[in-house]
Protein backbone atom coordinates (compact mmCIF):
# COMPACT_ATOMS: atom_id res chain seq x y z
CA UNK A 1 0.00 0.00 0.00
CA UNK A 2 1.95 3.15 -0.76
CA UNK A 3 4.43 3.71 -3.81
CA UNK A 4 5.78 7.06 -3.23
CA UNK A 5 9.46 7.49 -1.80
CA UNK A 6 8.69 4.60 0.69
CA UNK A 7 6.50 1.95 -0.83
CA UNK A 8 8.77 2.69 -4.41
CA UNK A 9 11.79 1.94 -2.63
CA UNK A 10 10.51 -1.12 -1.50
CA UNK A 11 8.91 -2.77 -4.52
CA UNK A 12 12.57 -2.40 -6.27
CA UNK A 13 14.24 -4.23 -3.84
CA UNK A 14 11.74 -7.22 -3.97
CA UNK A 15 12.94 -6.93 -8.17
CA UNK A 16 16.65 -6.16 -6.92
CA UNK A 17 17.31 -8.36 -4.23
CA UNK A 18 14.80 -11.09 -5.71
CA UNK A 19 17.66 -13.93 -5.66
CA UNK A 20 19.25 -13.05 -2.45
CA UNK A 21 15.72 -12.44 -0.84
CA UNK A 22 15.29 -16.74 -2.24
CA UNK A 23 18.87 -17.57 -1.10
CA UNK A 24 18.62 -15.77 2.49
CA UNK A 25 15.04 -17.11 3.57
CA UNK A 26 14.30 -20.19 1.28
CA UNK A 27 11.26 -18.30 -0.60
CA UNK A 28 10.77 -15.89 -3.00
CA UNK A 29 8.18 -13.00 -2.33
CA UNK A 30 6.20 -11.61 -4.96
CA UNK A 31 4.87 -8.09 -5.22
CA UNK A 32 1.10 -9.36 -6.04
CA UNK A 33 -0.61 -5.50 -5.88
CA UNK A 34 0.43 -2.10 -5.33
CA UNK A 35 -2.08 0.59 -4.15
CA UNK A 36 -2.07 3.75 -5.18
CA UNK A 37 -4.46 7.09 -5.17
CA UNK A 38 -3.41 7.63 -8.59
CA UNK A 39 -2.73 4.45 -11.34
CA UNK A 40 -1.87 7.20 -14.15
CA UNK A 41 0.62 8.82 -12.34
CA UNK A 42 4.59 8.52 -14.14
CA UNK A 43 6.57 6.79 -11.89
CA UNK A 44 9.81 6.46 -11.92
CA UNK A 45 11.14 3.32 -12.24
CA UNK A 46 8.02 2.15 -13.73
CA UNK A 47 6.48 -0.45 -11.43
CA UNK A 48 5.63 -4.14 -12.42
CA UNK A 49 3.54 -4.48 -15.34
CA UNK A 50 -0.61 -5.10 -13.87
CA UNK A 51 0.22 -4.47 -10.09
CA UNK A 52 -1.27 -1.30 -9.20
CA UNK A 53 -4.86 -0.68 -8.26
CA UNK A 54 -6.60 2.34 -6.45
CA UNK A 55 -8.60 0.22 -4.73
CA UNK A 56 -7.75 -1.60 -1.29
CA UNK A 57 -10.15 -4.43 -1.85
CA UNK A 58 -7.79 -5.90 -3.86
CA UNK A 59 -5.44 -6.40 -1.34
CA UNK A 60 -7.43 -6.96 1.59
CA UNK A 61 -9.69 -9.61 0.00
CA UNK A 62 -7.21 -11.38 -1.81
CA UNK A 63 -6.55 -14.91 0.08
CA UNK A 64 -2.98 -15.11 -1.64
CA UNK A 65 -1.86 -11.97 -0.03
CA UNK A 66 0.00 -13.13 2.74
CA UNK A 67 2.44 -10.10 3.74
CA UNK A 68 0.31 -6.11 3.61
CA UNK A 69 3.12 -3.51 3.26
CA UNK A 70 1.87 0.09 4.12
CA UNK A 71 3.86 2.94 3.04
CA UNK A 72 0.79 5.30 2.55
CA UNK A 73 1.37 7.72 5.75
CA UNK A 74 -1.51 9.14 7.94
CA UNK A 75 -3.84 7.84 10.52
CA UNK A 76 -6.87 7.47 7.75
CA UNK A 77 -7.20 5.58 6.17
CA UNK A 78 -3.94 3.40 6.77
CA UNK A 79 -4.88 2.61 10.28
CA UNK A 80 -8.31 0.94 8.85
CA UNK A 81 -6.73 -1.16 6.64
CA UNK A 82 -4.21 -2.15 9.04
CA UNK A 83 -6.32 -3.52 11.26
CA UNK A 84 -8.73 -4.87 8.17
CA UNK A 85 -5.75 -6.92 6.90
CA UNK A 86 -4.29 -7.83 10.47
CA UNK A 87 -8.77 -9.29 10.91
CA UNK A 88 -7.59 -11.17 7.77
CA UNK A 89 -4.76 -13.08 9.11
CA UNK A 90 -2.51 -11.06 6.96
CA UNK A 91 0.74 -10.34 8.42
CA UNK A 92 1.78 -6.40 8.67
CA UNK A 93 4.86 -4.43 7.97
CA UNK A 94 4.34 -0.30 8.62
CA UNK A 95 6.85 2.46 8.41
CA UNK A 96 3.77 4.45 9.82
CA UNK A 97 4.71 6.30 12.40
CA UNK A 98 1.86 8.37 13.38
CA UNK A 99 -0.67 4.73 13.05
CA UNK A 100 1.53 3.11 15.63
CA UNK A 101 1.66 6.07 18.13
CA UNK A 102 -2.28 6.43 17.91
CA UNK A 103 -3.25 2.95 17.86
CA UNK A 104 -0.30 0.41 18.10
CA UNK A 105 -1.52 -1.28 21.17
CA UNK A 106 -4.81 -2.49 19.90
CA UNK A 107 -2.85 -2.86 16.01
CA UNK A 108 -0.43 -5.22 18.53
CA UNK A 109 -3.39 -6.76 20.59
CA UNK A 110 -5.32 -7.99 17.53
CA UNK A 111 -1.95 -9.46 16.18
CA UNK A 112 -1.17 -11.07 18.64
CA UNK A 113 -4.96 -12.24 18.68
CA UNK A 114 -4.96 -13.57 14.99
CA UNK A 115 -1.33 -14.45 15.64
CA UNK A 116 0.43 -12.84 12.96
CA UNK A 117 3.08 -10.25 12.85
CA UNK A 118 2.88 -6.74 13.00
CA UNK A 119 6.11 -5.09 12.41
CA UNK A 120 7.50 -1.99 12.26
CA UNK A 121 10.85 -0.83 12.21
CA UNK A 122 11.25 1.93 9.51
CA UNK A 123 8.55 4.35 11.90
CA UNK A 124 11.34 5.52 13.82
CA UNK A 125 15.20 6.49 13.12
CA UNK A 126 14.73 5.12 9.34
CA UNK A 127 17.15 3.08 8.64
CA UNK A 128 18.54 2.22 11.87
CA UNK A 129 17.50 -1.10 13.78
CA UNK A 130 16.30 1.35 17.17
CA UNK A 131 12.98 -0.54 17.11
CA UNK A 132 14.05 -4.33 16.57
CA UNK A 133 16.81 -3.27 19.37
CA UNK A 134 14.32 -2.25 22.15
CA UNK A 135 12.04 -5.22 21.34
CA UNK A 136 14.80 -7.83 21.52
CA UNK A 137 18.35 -6.86 22.22
CA UNK A 138 18.19 -4.42 24.83
CA UNK A 139 14.66 -5.84 26.24
CA UNK A 140 16.73 -7.09 29.52
CA UNK A 141 17.08 -3.56 30.87
CA UNK A 142 15.17 -0.95 32.39
CA UNK A 143 16.14 1.79 29.76
CA UNK A 144 16.09 5.27 31.55
CA UNK A 145 16.11 7.52 29.12
CA UNK A 146 15.93 7.75 25.09
CA UNK A 147 18.03 11.05 23.63
CA UNK A 148 17.59 11.30 20.09
CA UNK A 149 17.61 13.26 16.61
CA UNK A 150 14.51 11.19 15.24
CA UNK A 151 13.79 13.55 12.22
CA UNK A 152 15.89 13.41 9.14
CA UNK A 153 13.45 16.67 7.93
CA UNK A 154 14.44 18.98 10.30
CA UNK A 155 18.08 17.71 11.20
CA UNK A 156 18.76 18.24 7.52
CA UNK A 157 17.33 21.83 7.88
CA UNK A 158 19.26 22.88 11.03
CA UNK A 159 22.29 21.67 9.54
CA UNK A 160 22.07 23.47 5.73
CA UNK A 161 21.21 26.92 8.30
CA UNK A 162 24.22 26.06 10.37
CA UNK A 163 26.80 25.30 7.82
CA UNK A 164 25.44 26.80 4.76
CA UNK A 165 23.29 30.08 5.88
CA UNK A 166 20.59 28.04 3.97
CA UNK A 167 17.41 29.76 4.72
CA UNK A 168 15.08 28.13 6.66
CA UNK A 169 12.74 27.77 2.86
CA UNK A 170 15.18 26.73 0.56
CA UNK A 171 16.30 23.89 3.29
CA UNK A 172 12.99 22.52 3.68
CA UNK A 173 12.38 23.10 0.27
CA UNK A 174 15.76 20.72 -0.43
CA UNK A 175 14.62 18.41 2.10
CA UNK A 176 11.54 17.66 0.24
CA UNK A 177 13.34 17.29 -3.09
CA UNK A 178 15.12 14.42 -1.62
CA UNK A 179 11.62 12.72 -0.18
CA UNK A 180 12.81 13.40 3.44
CA UNK A 181 9.91 14.86 4.15
CA UNK A 182 6.31 13.94 4.77
CA UNK A 183 3.59 14.61 2.57
CA UNK A 184 2.47 17.58 5.07
CA UNK A 185 5.82 18.85 6.06
CA UNK A 186 4.09 21.04 8.98
CA UNK A 187 4.55 17.25 11.06
CA UNK A 188 8.29 17.25 10.61
CA UNK A 189 8.99 21.05 11.32
CA UNK A 190 6.50 21.42 14.46
CA UNK A 191 8.36 18.52 15.95
CA UNK A 192 5.04 16.13 15.33
CA UNK A 193 6.77 13.52 13.24
CA UNK A 194 9.35 12.97 16.22
CA UNK A 195 6.57 12.94 18.80
CA UNK A 196 4.99 10.23 17.17
CA UNK A 197 8.38 8.52 16.94
CA UNK A 198 9.07 9.40 20.56
CA UNK A 199 5.91 7.70 21.69
CA UNK A 200 6.60 4.67 20.10
CA UNK A 201 10.22 4.36 21.02
CA UNK A 202 9.22 5.40 24.37
CA UNK A 203 6.39 2.84 24.72
CA UNK A 204 9.16 0.11 23.62
CA UNK A 205 11.77 1.05 26.05
CA UNK A 206 9.26 2.01 29.00
CA UNK A 207 6.72 -0.63 28.77
CA UNK A 208 4.36 1.57 29.07
CA UNK A 209 2.14 4.06 26.84
CA UNK A 210 3.81 7.54 26.35
CA UNK A 211 0.77 9.26 24.10
CA UNK A 212 2.03 11.24 21.17
CA UNK A 213 -0.11 14.11 22.59
CA UNK A 214 1.34 13.77 26.33
CA UNK A 215 4.77 14.77 25.03
CA UNK A 216 5.98 19.01 25.27
CA UNK A 217 6.24 19.37 21.30
CA UNK A 218 8.04 22.64 19.46
CA UNK A 219 9.10 22.97 16.01
CA UNK A 220 12.01 24.79 14.75
CA UNK A 221 10.20 27.50 12.73
CA UNK A 222 10.63 30.23 15.03
CA UNK A 223 14.79 29.76 14.92
CA UNK A 224 16.75 32.79 12.93
CA UNK A 225 19.88 32.59 11.52
CA UNK A 226 20.91 34.71 14.51
CA UNK A 227 20.55 31.78 17.17
CA UNK A 228 22.81 29.58 14.64
CA UNK A 229 25.47 32.58 15.42
CA UNK A 230 25.12 32.95 19.03
CA UNK A 231 24.84 29.28 19.68
CA UNK A 232 28.31 28.98 17.59
CA UNK A 233 30.23 31.89 19.69
CA UNK A 234 28.79 30.05 23.07
CA UNK A 235 30.51 26.95 21.46
CA UNK A 236 27.05 25.09 21.13
CA UNK A 237 25.08 23.51 17.89
CA UNK A 238 21.43 23.83 17.84
CA UNK A 239 19.31 20.45 17.24
CA UNK A 240 16.11 19.35 17.51
CA UNK A 241 16.17 16.62 19.96
CA UNK A 242 13.01 13.91 21.18
CA UNK A 243 14.11 12.74 24.82
CA UNK A 244 11.85 10.59 27.54
CA UNK A 245 13.52 9.88 30.72
CA UNK A 246 12.02 7.95 33.49
CA UNK A 247 13.03 10.25 36.88
CA UNK A 248 13.14 9.61 40.20
CA UNK A 249 9.63 9.44 40.47
CA UNK A 250 8.82 7.19 38.22
CA UNK A 251 7.11 9.70 35.98
CA UNK A 252 8.66 10.26 32.40
CA UNK A 253 9.95 13.44 31.20
CA UNK A 254 9.04 13.61 27.49
CA UNK A 255 9.67 16.26 25.23
CA UNK A 256 10.46 17.49 21.48
CA UNK A 257 12.22 20.70 20.59
CA UNK A 258 15.15 22.36 19.37
CA UNK A 259 17.90 22.70 22.00
CA UNK A 260 21.64 23.72 22.09
CA UNK A 261 24.11 20.85 22.79
CA UNK A 262 27.77 21.06 23.38
CA UNK A 263 29.81 21.04 20.02
CA UNK A 264 31.82 18.49 21.47
CA UNK A 265 28.73 16.53 22.32
CA UNK A 266 27.80 13.11 20.02
CA UNK A 267 24.51 14.82 19.11
CA UNK A 268 26.19 17.49 17.82
CA UNK A 269 28.04 16.10 15.33
CA UNK A 270 24.72 14.26 13.83
CA UNK A 271 24.32 16.52 10.65
CA UNK A 272 22.05 16.00 7.34
CA UNK A 273 19.77 13.71 6.98
CA UNK A 274 21.58 11.40 9.99
CA UNK A 275 19.39 10.74 12.86
CA UNK A 276 20.99 8.94 16.48
CA UNK A 277 19.38 7.38 19.23
CA UNK A 278 21.29 7.24 22.83
CA UNK A 279 19.57 5.01 24.78
CA UNK A 280 20.79 3.83 28.56
CA UNK A 281 20.10 0.88 29.67
CA UNK A 282 20.61 -0.43 33.57
CA UNK A 283 22.60 -3.59 31.67
CA UNK A 284 23.75 -1.78 28.67
CA UNK A 285 25.03 1.37 30.10
CA UNK A 286 24.96 3.82 27.65
CA UNK A 287 24.60 2.79 23.74
CA UNK A 288 23.98 5.14 20.52
CA UNK A 289 22.60 4.38 17.03
CA UNK A 290 23.62 6.79 14.31
CA UNK A 291 22.41 6.37 10.49
CA UNK A 292 19.96 7.81 8.00
CA UNK A 293 16.68 8.89 9.13
CA UNK A 294 15.16 9.20 6.88
CA UNK A 295 15.29 8.90 2.59
CA UNK A 296 14.34 6.02 -0.06
CA UNK A 297 17.23 3.74 0.41
CA UNK A 298 17.72 3.69 4.36
CA UNK A 299 13.73 3.30 5.15
CA UNK A 300 13.73 0.28 2.36
CA UNK A 301 16.33 -1.65 4.16
CA UNK A 302 14.28 -0.93 7.61
CA UNK A 303 10.91 -2.14 5.64
CA UNK A 304 12.85 -4.82 4.01
CA UNK A 305 14.32 -6.69 7.31
CA UNK A 306 10.65 -6.91 8.46
CA UNK A 307 9.49 -8.14 5.02
CA UNK A 308 12.40 -11.22 5.45
CA UNK A 309 11.69 -11.24 9.23
CA UNK A 310 8.59 -12.85 8.40
CA UNK A 311 9.36 -14.57 5.79
CA UNK A 312 11.79 -16.00 7.61
CA UNK A 313 9.18 -17.61 9.95
CA UNK A 314 6.75 -18.90 7.02
CA UNK A 315 6.30 -22.23 6.52
CA UNK A 316 7.52 -23.56 10.31
CA UNK A 317 4.78 -24.13 12.20
CA UNK A 318 7.40 -24.92 15.44
CA UNK A 319 8.48 -20.84 15.18
CA UNK A 320 6.03 -18.75 16.72
CA UNK A 321 5.62 -15.19 15.20
CA UNK A 322 8.25 -12.81 16.49
CA UNK A 323 5.75 -10.27 18.31
CA UNK A 324 6.66 -6.94 19.66
CA UNK A 325 7.49 -6.41 22.85
CA UNK A 326 4.96 -3.21 23.35
CA UNK A 327 3.18 -3.43 26.35
CA UNK A 328 -0.70 -3.69 25.00
CA UNK A 329 -1.86 -3.46 28.70
CA UNK A 330 0.35 -0.51 29.69
CA UNK A 331 -0.65 2.60 31.09
CA UNK A 332 -2.72 4.24 28.61
CA UNK A 333 -2.95 7.76 30.87
CA UNK A 334 -1.39 11.11 30.31
CA UNK A 335 -0.58 11.08 34.08
CA UNK A 336 2.72 8.82 33.69
CA UNK A 337 4.13 11.61 31.88
CA UNK A 338 5.38 14.63 33.92
CA UNK A 339 4.42 18.56 32.23
CA UNK A 340 7.40 20.07 31.14
CA UNK A 341 6.36 22.76 33.97
CA UNK A 342 8.58 20.87 36.08
CA UNK A 343 11.07 20.46 33.86
CA UNK A 344 14.38 21.75 35.49
CA UNK A 345 17.31 23.01 32.42
CA UNK A 346 19.57 25.61 31.63
CA UNK A 347 18.48 28.29 28.96
CA UNK A 348 19.42 30.02 25.72
CA UNK A 349 17.11 33.61 26.52
CA UNK A 350 17.98 35.84 23.22
CA UNK A 351 15.65 39.68 23.09
CA UNK A 352 15.36 42.20 20.58
CA UNK A 353 15.74 45.33 22.81
CA UNK A 354 14.91 48.97 21.83
CA UNK A 355 18.03 50.26 23.44
CA UNK A 356 21.14 49.01 25.16
CA UNK A 357 21.34 51.10 28.04
CA UNK A 358 19.91 49.33 31.53
CA UNK A 359 18.01 46.53 29.67
CA UNK A 360 20.12 44.15 30.97
CA UNK A 361 20.24 45.64 34.64
CA UNK A 362 16.30 45.32 34.56
CA UNK A 363 16.05 41.89 32.55
CA UNK A 364 18.76 40.72 35.54
CA UNK A 365 16.77 42.00 38.02
CA UNK A 366 13.62 39.46 37.07
CA UNK A 367 15.41 36.75 36.39
CA UNK A 368 16.82 36.90 39.92
CA UNK A 369 13.57 37.81 41.81
CA UNK A 370 12.95 34.38 40.08
CA UNK A 371 15.56 32.54 41.19
CA UNK A 372 17.08 32.27 37.95
CA UNK A 373 21.74 33.24 37.70
CA UNK A 374 22.42 34.14 34.60
CA UNK A 375 25.71 32.16 33.45
CA UNK A 376 26.60 34.67 30.07
CA UNK A 377 25.58 37.55 28.25
CA UNK A 378 26.38 38.40 24.81
CA UNK A 379 24.88 42.08 24.16
CA UNK A 380 25.27 43.65 20.85
CA UNK A 381 25.28 46.92 19.91
CA UNK A 382 21.90 48.72 18.26
CA UNK A 383 22.14 48.01 14.58
CA UNK A 384 21.63 51.21 12.66
CA UNK A 385 19.17 49.69 10.31
CA UNK A 386 16.37 47.87 12.80
CA UNK A 387 17.55 50.34 15.08
CA UNK A 388 17.08 47.86 18.06
CA UNK A 389 19.81 45.89 19.86
CA UNK A 390 20.15 41.99 20.58
CA UNK A 391 20.29 40.65 24.23
CA UNK A 392 21.62 36.91 24.85
CA UNK A 393 21.70 35.25 27.93
CA UNK A 394 22.23 31.93 29.33
CA UNK A 395 21.23 30.63 32.62
CA UNK A 396 22.17 28.34 35.02
CA UNK A 397 19.76 25.46 35.21
CA UNK A 398 16.30 26.76 36.64
CA UNK A 399 12.55 25.49 36.89
CA UNK A 400 10.99 25.59 33.45
CA UNK A 401 7.77 27.57 35.43
CA UNK A 402 9.97 29.81 36.83
CA UNK A 403 11.60 30.70 33.48
CA UNK A 404 8.54 30.94 31.55
CA UNK A 405 6.78 33.30 34.28
CA UNK A 406 9.92 35.75 34.54
CA UNK A 407 10.23 35.63 30.37
CA UNK A 408 6.55 36.77 30.76
CA UNK A 409 7.70 40.08 33.00
CA UNK A 410 10.69 40.50 30.58
CA UNK A 411 8.23 40.85 27.68
CA UNK A 412 5.99 43.72 29.36
CA UNK A 413 9.44 45.49 29.74
CA UNK A 414 9.44 48.84 27.63
CA UNK A 415 12.46 48.63 26.72
CA UNK A 416 11.92 45.05 25.27
CA UNK A 417 10.33 44.45 21.74
CA UNK A 418 9.93 40.75 21.86
CA UNK A 419 11.63 37.65 23.46
CA UNK A 420 12.46 35.69 20.27
CA UNK A 421 13.85 32.72 21.53
CA UNK A 422 14.18 30.39 24.31
CA UNK A 423 15.87 27.74 23.57
CA UNK A 424 16.61 24.64 26.97
CA UNK A 425 20.62 24.05 26.89
CA UNK A 426 21.47 20.01 26.62
CA UNK A 427 24.62 19.66 28.44
N1 LIG B 1 10.07 9.38 3.29
C1 LIG B 1 10.84 8.87 4.28
O1 LIG B 1 12.07 9.07 4.30
C2 LIG B 1 10.24 8.04 5.33
C3 LIG B 1 8.88 7.85 5.43
N2 LIG B 1 8.35 7.08 6.43
C4 LIG B 1 6.93 6.86 6.49
O2 LIG B 1 6.55 6.06 5.37
C5 LIG B 1 5.24 6.41 4.96
C6 LIG B 1 5.27 6.81 3.48
O3 LIG B 1 6.12 7.91 3.32
P1 LIG B 1 6.57 8.37 1.84
O4 LIG B 1 6.92 7.19 1.02
O5 LIG B 1 7.57 9.42 2.05
O6 LIG B 1 5.22 9.02 1.31
P2 LIG B 1 4.86 9.46 -0.18
O7 LIG B 1 3.96 10.62 -0.07
O8 LIG B 1 6.09 9.58 -1.00
O9 LIG B 1 4.04 8.20 -0.76
C7 LIG B 1 2.78 7.85 -0.31
C8 LIG B 1 2.21 6.80 -1.24
O10 LIG B 1 0.99 6.32 -0.70
C9 LIG B 1 -0.05 6.47 -1.65
N3 LIG B 1 -1.24 6.87 -0.93
C10 LIG B 1 -1.36 7.85 0.00
N4 LIG B 1 -2.62 7.92 0.46
C11 LIG B 1 -3.32 6.97 -0.19
C12 LIG B 1 -4.68 6.54 -0.16
N5 LIG B 1 -5.58 7.12 0.63
N6 LIG B 1 -5.04 5.52 -0.96
C13 LIG B 1 -4.15 4.94 -1.78
N7 LIG B 1 -2.84 5.27 -1.85
C14 LIG B 1 -2.44 6.30 -1.05
C15 LIG B 1 0.39 7.54 -2.64
O11 LIG B 1 -0.23 7.29 -3.88
P3 LIG B 1 0.08 8.20 -5.17
O12 LIG B 1 1.48 7.86 -5.56
O13 LIG B 1 -0.93 7.77 -6.20
O14 LIG B 1 -0.08 9.61 -4.74
C16 LIG B 1 1.91 7.30 -2.64
O15 LIG B 1 2.25 6.32 -3.59
C17 LIG B 1 4.78 7.51 5.91
O16 LIG B 1 4.11 6.92 6.98
C18 LIG B 1 6.09 8.11 6.38
O17 LIG B 1 5.98 8.75 7.63
C19 LIG B 1 9.15 6.45 7.36
C20 LIG B 1 10.49 6.58 7.32
C21 LIG B 1 11.15 7.44 6.33
N1 LIG C 1 9.67 12.84 7.45
C1 LIG C 1 10.43 11.91 8.22
C2 LIG C 1 10.65 10.68 7.41
C3 LIG C 1 11.11 9.56 8.22
O1 LIG C 1 10.51 9.12 9.16
C4 LIG C 1 11.76 12.51 8.60
O2 LIG C 1 12.13 13.52 8.01
O3 LIG C 1 12.41 11.98 9.50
Amino acid sequence: MGLGTVGGGVALALTDHANSIQRKTGFSVNLRHVLVRDSEKTRDPAPPEGVLTTNPEDILADPHVQIVVETMGGDHPAGEYLQRALDAGKHVVTANKEVMSRRGPDLMALAQKKQVNLLFEASAGGGIPIVGCLMSQLLANDIRSIRSIINGTTNYILTQMAWHQASFADALAEAQTRGYAEADPTNDIEGIDAAYKLSVLGSLAFHRRIPHHAIHTEGISQLGPEDFRYASELGYAIKSLAIAVVQSNGLVQARVHPALVPENHLLAKVDGVYNAVEVTGDLCGQIILHGQGAGREATTSAVMGDILSIVRTMGSANVPPPLPALDVNGDDTDSAVCPIDELSSAYYIRLTCADQAGVLAQVAQILGDGNISIATVIQKDTDPGSGTAQLVITTYPAREADVQFALAAVARLGVVVGVNNLIRIEE
